[in-house]
């Protein structure tokens, strides 16, 4: 009998690579000061049996950091070995438990990359393990929960964090500290409640199987790096990045991605000598950024990430050019993606 329900149940992998949610801290007082990247994925599955109800479970640990410290060369890794158990036909969803402080990043990255239609899921803490009140737990069996539904398939990588079903594409750590830090501009996908997916809406844009990019063709990401915009900014982290090597550099601009007078003359001069400009927005709730307002996009031949904050523009910008440096090419991917 246990056999024939084994069978029944989706079989879900579980990539380990660190985070909150294989945190300890001191003390269950400790919801804040602890250290992230500690447990094992063995003693996070452990830690949750009814998990085991839900799909046939095993874990892999990839690696064991905390996610600010990630970097290219594990998002490669990360995403080939993704690819590689998509591929295989006893697998039918993949579980990523991850730090938060970069989950968005990691999983818009595997969004536009993984030629699957199997459900791909990015789950974190924001609380250790360890604490009271954990949210690590409900988390990770949410996740499991939605890798092993036949609805969430082809619909992206997905996020579960806080109950909510989110687009990896969308969402963002829009509140540190709370456990409901995850957000996106235009709303969650769905819900899922004791084990069960409720969806609502769809993404509208390219990912997965309908992207162009494949990570199986991806070996190296060329340097894209951010420099931030405020008052009295000066145009010296710009050029520095140049100098340093960025093909492309996102300007985080204020509002609605405007730049600075003492920095615009700085950005035309990098991009006469082919450094791609990328602008966007670091406001809070989500940014919207469109060609030639603010700036003359067209006459300085520049490049505007739309709704993507700082960093999601970073991951599609370097995708992207792995195979294009045609700043007009750049710009539809940015409509698309
Ligand atoms: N809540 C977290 O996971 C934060 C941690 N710094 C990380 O990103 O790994």
């Amino acid at each position: 009998k246990e056999a024939a329900q084994q069978q029944k149940l989706a079989n879900v992998v579980i990539l380990a690579t660190g985070g909150t949610i294989a945190g300890a801290g001191a003390s269950a007082a400790n919801s804040a000061t602890y250290q992230a990247a500690k447990l094992g994925i063995d003693k996070l599955i452990a830690g949750v049996p009814e998990l085991q109800d839900l799909a046939n479970v095993r874990g892999e640990q990839v690696m064991q950091i905390a996610s600010e410290s990630i970097g290219n060369d594990d998002l490669l890794k990360l995403g080939k070995r993704v690819a590689e158990l998509a591929d295989s036909k006893d697998v039918d969803g993949i579980v990523i438990t991850h730090g938060t402080d970069t989950l968005e990043e990691t999983a818009y990255f595997l969004n536009l990359v993984e030629k699957t239609d199997k459900p791909i899921i990015v789950v974190g803490s924001m609380r250790p393990g360890t604490a009271m009140s954990a949210d690590g737990m409900l988390n990770l069996y949410n996740a499991v929960a939605v890798a092993s539904s036949k609805d969430a398939r082809g619909k992206g990588v997905l996020v579960t964090m806080n109950d909510e079903i989110q687009s990896g594409r969308d969402v963002s750590k829009s509140v540190n500290i709370k456990t409901e830090a995850f957000k996106s501009q235009w709303g969650p996908l769905g819900m899922v409640v004791e084990g069960k997916s409720y969806f609502f809406r769809l993404p509208a844009k390219r990912h997965t199987v309908n992207s162009e990019f494949d990570i199986k063709q991806i070996s190296s990401l060329p340097a894209v790096d951010i420099a931030y915009g405020y008052g009295n900014v000066t145009d010296t982290a710009y050029k520095a990045l140049a100098q340093a090597g960025a093909k492309a550099i996102i300007h985080a601009g204020t509002g609605n991605g405007s730049v600075s007078s003492r920095v615009v003359p700085a950005l035309q001069e990098l991009r006469k000598n082919g450094v791609q400009i990328i602008r966007s927005s670091h406001v809070n709730q989500g940014g919207f950024v469109l060609r030639n307002a603010e700036q003359p996009d067209d006459k300085n031949d520049w490049v505007v990430a739309h709704d993507l904050n700082p960093q999601k523009a970073r991951i599609l910008a370097m995708v992207a050019m792995t195979k294009t440096q045609d700043s007009k090419e750049l710009q539809r991917i940015f409509w698309e993606y």
